[in-house]
């Protein structure tokens, strides 16, 4: 049964000139039609580079930001037509954990105050023991001490205060929490620790989680089903499992090409599709298909022209790709112009691309145009 449904959501942000009078000269397009499903008890990962719209959107879910169109079905009531007080109360229900776990923990409020003015404003506990005592039970249960009721933000390392957001949202006693890139700010030691911990709250709590992360190897371990976005949509949707098996859309081929094996003949083996060019401006997307500007695969007129639909393409793998089957039987070839892209690396060293135009990736993946966000 799905928790979560976003139908068509758009989030556009007018861009504003004028010394006296504001005037709109445009609009940056930072979700643009997202249409998605998010199962009670699982986890949604949604990965993309920089800038594609994965805040906005998330925000958007708890209507931090206004929604521009679209409806937001949480638990089959419409979010987006709540009214202020009745979407107040609704939050409770939805959390969000932050990247920068100091930056969201108000450093003069010791955590037991932190903690508490959440559940009073949502009639949570009857009186301060009570609350204290559902404090000290969430706080062991995400790994702190008792004694940390007391102390304040700075005095716990960067994986304690990772802990402390998530005690903070769970203290609440939600269904869906967004966790919004939740451990980037981490060492990687400290990554996966977090990781394990939001993966154990799910089970004993029943917990929804939709996650964001730039990081492919982050939504991976955690997600059974992952959204790929680009330039404010989705290019890509499947299952965990299948989407690494094999990615569809060639967006997500270049992200995953960028991410490092540990096996050492298959890394030096593998194929790696460089990106030309950098991330559009949100504020003047590409017509037709957002990625053409980019894509190795482009074809003439239709990509350029036609925006392609997300179309699942069986086992719930959705792929908004004019040729994702030509792609995926290999009876579509590169084209001539970006085929330099996709190197073959051979153990005896990368073989260069033909005739790179100045300015493109460098073969390395180190330049402008390399797949980044992996
Ligand atoms: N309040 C705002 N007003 C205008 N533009 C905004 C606003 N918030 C975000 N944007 C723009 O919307 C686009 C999407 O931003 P968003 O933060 O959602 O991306 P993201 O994928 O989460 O990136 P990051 O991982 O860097 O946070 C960006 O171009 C950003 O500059």
């Amino acid at each position: 049964m799905s928790l979560l449904e976003l139908d068509d959501v758009k989030v556009h942000f007018p861009v504003k000139r004028g010394v006296f009078f504001d005037r709109t000269v445009g609009h940056v397009y930072a979700v643009d039609g997202i249409s998605l499903s998010v199962t009670a008890g699982q986890t949604y990962g949604l990965v993309g580079e920089s800038g594609c719209g994965k805040t906005t959107l998330g925000r958007a879910i708890l209507r931090l930001n206004d929604i521009t169109s679209g409806r937001v079905v949480f638990d089959g009531t419409d979010l987006a037509q709540l009214p202020a007080e009745e979407m107040r109360r609704s939050r409770r229900r939805l959390q969000m954990i932050f990247q920068d776990p100091l930056g969201s923990l108000n450093p003069r409020q010791n955590i037991e105050s932190i903690l508490a003015e959440g559940m009073a404003a949502h009639g949570i506990g009857a009186d301060r023991e009570e609350r204290r005592a559902r404090i000290s039970e969430i706080l062991e249960r995400v790994g702190l001490p008792a004694g940390a009721l007391s102390r304040y933000p700075h005095e716990f390392s960067g994986g304690q205060r990772q802990r402390i957001g998530i005690a903070r949202a769970l203290v609440l006693e939600p269904d869906l929490i967004i966790c919004d890139e939740p451990v980037s700010a981490l060492d990687v030691s400290i990554q996966a620790q977090v990781l394990n911990l939001l993966e154990e709250l799910q089970d004993s709590m029943g917990l929804t989680y939709v996650v964001i992360a730039h990081d492919l190897a982050v939504v991976r371990h955690i997600s059974d089903v992952i959204g790929v976005m680009y330039l404010g949509a989705l290019v890509e949707e499947a299952p965990s499992d299948a989407l690494y098996a094999e990615p569809r859309h060639p967006y997500t081929r270049a992200l995953m090409s960028a991410v490092p094996v540990p096996d050492p003949d298959l890394e030096d083996n593998r194929e790696r599709i460089l990106l030309r060019g950098d991330l559009p401006s949100p504020a003047a997307p590409p017509a037709g298909c957002r990625f053409h500007t980019r894509c190795p695969w482009r074809q003439p007129e239709r990509c350029d022209t036609e925006r392609p639909e997300l179309t699942d393409m069986g086992g719930g793998h959705r792929v908004a790709c004019h040729y994702a089957a030509e792609i995926a039987a290999g009876t579509l070839r590169p084209t001539t112009e970006l085929a330099p892209r996709v190197l073959h690396d051979t153990a005896e060293g990368t073989e260069p691309p033909a005739a790179a135009p100045a300015g493109d990736a460098a073969p390395d993946g180190s330049g402008p145009g390399a797949a980044r966000g992996a």
